[in-house]
């Protein structure tokens, strides 16, 4: 029997697993089982805790359709409560091994309650070569592009894993799925891409929805969040600090323009349980 919890931050939910030991290898087809939302626990992704050489502990990190995500904004503030809650890192400031590098998350607490992760989640890279982008440019910023018969005025990024910004004043639920799907499966992305749709309210307030690579239409995206916002900053739409309204919450996300981008929000532990891989049902 495996124990499992359950973490959502914003309603971006995630299955945590104690894996220190290594004793766990998921397949793709156990990952998307257990991520099911009737078949299996329901999740956006499944989050492994393991031992890392350089930093306190390695983040580990699967989408719900069982591909691996370099980084995760919402998954790293769960992760971070977690990881303090359940005494598995005394420390407030902790120091995480991702696959796009060191993220830095710092527990905020009132009374040792967690109320607030604050996380330095590092630099945007803007070229196209680092997003990965097929876009003849020097950096992905404001560049048209056409998909289908549809023409986007597209700010692309890598912010731990590859975003796409599209400003936009009409965020219809239906526009969102159709086009974040076809803008993520497009060939100027090789390796995908997580498709943002922002509305500005003011120079320090926007609306975000993220279509995820690899989890679809789900209630918040850290990364997208920073992500969103240094796009908006580069085309001198926003001020450096900007509440996010997501669908399942808000964020606050900050950055200089230069050095690292600051995310801070809250996460919530909501379920605890246990599961057999011989009673896993494979979709
Ligand atoms: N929900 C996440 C992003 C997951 C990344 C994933 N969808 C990918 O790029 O493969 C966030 O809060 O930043």
């Amino acid at each position: 029997m495996i124990d499992f919890y359950k973490y959502h931050g914003l309603g971006n939910d995630f299955i945590i697993i104690d894996n220190r030991e290594e004793k766990i290898k998921f397949e793709k087809d156990t990952i998307r089982a257990l991520c099911h939302r009737n078949f299996g626990i329901g999740a956006d992704g499944i989050l492994l805790a393991e031992n890392s050489k350089d930093f306190d502990v390695k983040m580990v990190i699967y989408n719900s359709d069982g591909s691996s995500a370099e980084m995760c904004g919402n998954a790293t503030r769960c992760f971070a409560k977690y990881l303090y809650e359940k005494g598995i890192i005394k420390k407030k400031t902790i120091h995480i091994e991702t696959l796009a590098g060191e993220i830095i998350p710092e527990i905020q607490t009132e009374n040792d309650k967690v109320m607030k992760i604050k996380v330095d989640m590092g630099k945007p890279a803007f070229d196209p070569k680092a997003i990965p982008c097929n876009i003849e440019c020097e950096t992905v910023k404001n560049i048209k592009i056409k998909i289908g018969s549809a023409v986007y005025d597209i700010t692309a990024m890598l912010m731990g894993v590859p975003h796409a910004v599209i400003f936009k004043d009409e965020l219809a639920d239906s526009d969102i799925i159709r086009e974040g799907k076809q803008i993520e499966e497009s060939s100027f992305f090789p390796l995908k891409t997580n498709v943002n749709f922002v509305k500005i309210l003011s120079r320090s307030e926007i609306i975000l929805r993220t279509w995820e690579r690899g989890a679809g239409y789900t209630q918040a995206c850290g990364t997208g969040s920073c992500a969103s916002v240094a796009a908006g900053i580069v085309n001198d739409l926003l001020d450096n600090r900007v509440l996010v309204h997501l669908r399942g919450g808000d964020l606050i996300i900050e950055w200089d323009g230069q050095n690292n981008i600051y995310m801070e929000g809250t996460a919530k532990e909501v379920f605890s349980g246990k599961f057999d891989f011989t009673a896993i049902t494979i979709i």
